[in-house]
């Protein structure tokens, strides 16, 4: 176990990069086929590990009971997954946009998992650490996996895929959409046929919560509308987050210049490994 100070996980976003909603299972959960693509930018979390039990978090977030905060969420699941009586003062540097599409809190959550399994030296395997990550949320075990991937299940059955590791310009309006209620909403579309990751490859794909989001969520339709004039836009995930792809980080950076100052955006590469595995390898490296 490497305990050096300071040491700074990343936890990545992701897009979405299509959306295809296939059907609806018994428990209200619904089956899709999704393209995760995994981005080089996002929170970072460090952890002091703890003799005792105790999970303390320095900096909440506004509006986030620390208990209901995904990172205390994933450290207590840990513990009680493997009776391990160790605890951790964490701190969250929160740099994404909360409630964006982008996974920005199961990342923190998956970062969690994989950080206090190393600290804690509990054992678990990545597989089963994203096992576990699915209780927390659908969006949970991909970025345990730590590979941009093919995602079906409710984007659990993962099969990683090399994608070009282009730029996107990724723009948040100021507006809040549950996924709840959009999976719930009598007008999504439930009926996508399944596709290849083949076809998807070849063809590309769409959002299948796009269009209803921006018809309740007006400002989403503003940054589609706005994005179009340089590219092709789409949004992730449930929203409220669009993004653009770009051929270098240049070309993106100065759409971003001239974005509306009442919106959000980063620009960012793209990524087929994720930073936390970078830096999981970069840990075994130097001889854990
Ligand atoms: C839209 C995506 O971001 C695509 O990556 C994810 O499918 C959503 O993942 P997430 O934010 O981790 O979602 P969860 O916290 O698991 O679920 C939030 C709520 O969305 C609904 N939900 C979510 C995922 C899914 N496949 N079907 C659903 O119906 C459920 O009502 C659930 O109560
Ligand atoms: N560490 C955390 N970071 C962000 N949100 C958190 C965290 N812990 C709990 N939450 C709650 O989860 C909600 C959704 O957060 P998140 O940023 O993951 O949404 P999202 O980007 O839409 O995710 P997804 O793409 O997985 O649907 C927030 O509105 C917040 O109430």
């Amino acid at each position: 176990m490497i305990e050096r100070s300071g040491l700074r996980w990343p936890a990545p976003v992701k897009l979405n990069l299509c959306l295809h909603i296939t059907g609806r299972r018994a428990d209200g959960y619904h089956n899709l086929q999704t393209l995760f693509q995994l981005l080089r930018y996002g929170d970072f979390l460090s952890f002091r590990p703890l003799e005792d039990a105790r999970v303390f978090l320095r900096n909440p977030l506004p509006g986030v009971d620390d208990e209901q905060n995904l990172v205390v969420r994933a450290a207590r699941l840990l513990q009680s997954a493997t009776g391990c009586q160790k605890g951790a003062i964490i701190d969250l540097d929160k740099r994404v946009p909360m409630g964006g599409g982008i996974g920005g809190g199961s990342s923190d959550a998956a970062t969690t998992l994989v950080a206090l399994n190393h600290y804690w030296q509990t054992g678990l395997s990545l597989s089963h650490l994203a096992e576990l990550g699915l209780q927390l949320g659908a969006d949970v075990p991909v970025f345990i996996e730590g590979k941009t991937a093919w995602a079906e299940g409710v984007g659990e059955r993962l099969q990683p895929v090399q994608m070009p590791e282009i730029w996107y310009l990724v723009v948040t309006p100021n507006c809040h959409v549950s996924t709840a209620e959009i999976f719930s909403h009598k007008d999504l579309t439930r009926d996508s046929a399944d596709i290849t990751v083949a076809a998807f490859l070849e063809q590309g794909g769409r959002n299948d919560c796009q269009d209803l989001v921006a018809r309740l969520h007006p400002e989403v339709r503003q940054v589609i509308d706005w994005l179009n004039q340089f590219g092709a836009a789409q949004m992730t995930g449930t929203g409220a987050s669009v993004y653009c792809a770009f051929a270098s980080a240049e070309a993106a950076q100065s759409v971003l210049c001239v974005m509306p100052k009442q919106w959000q955006g980063f620009v960012a590469q793209a990524v087929n490994t994720s930073p936390l595995h970078d830096l999981l390898q970069q840990i075994d490296d130097t001889g854990a």
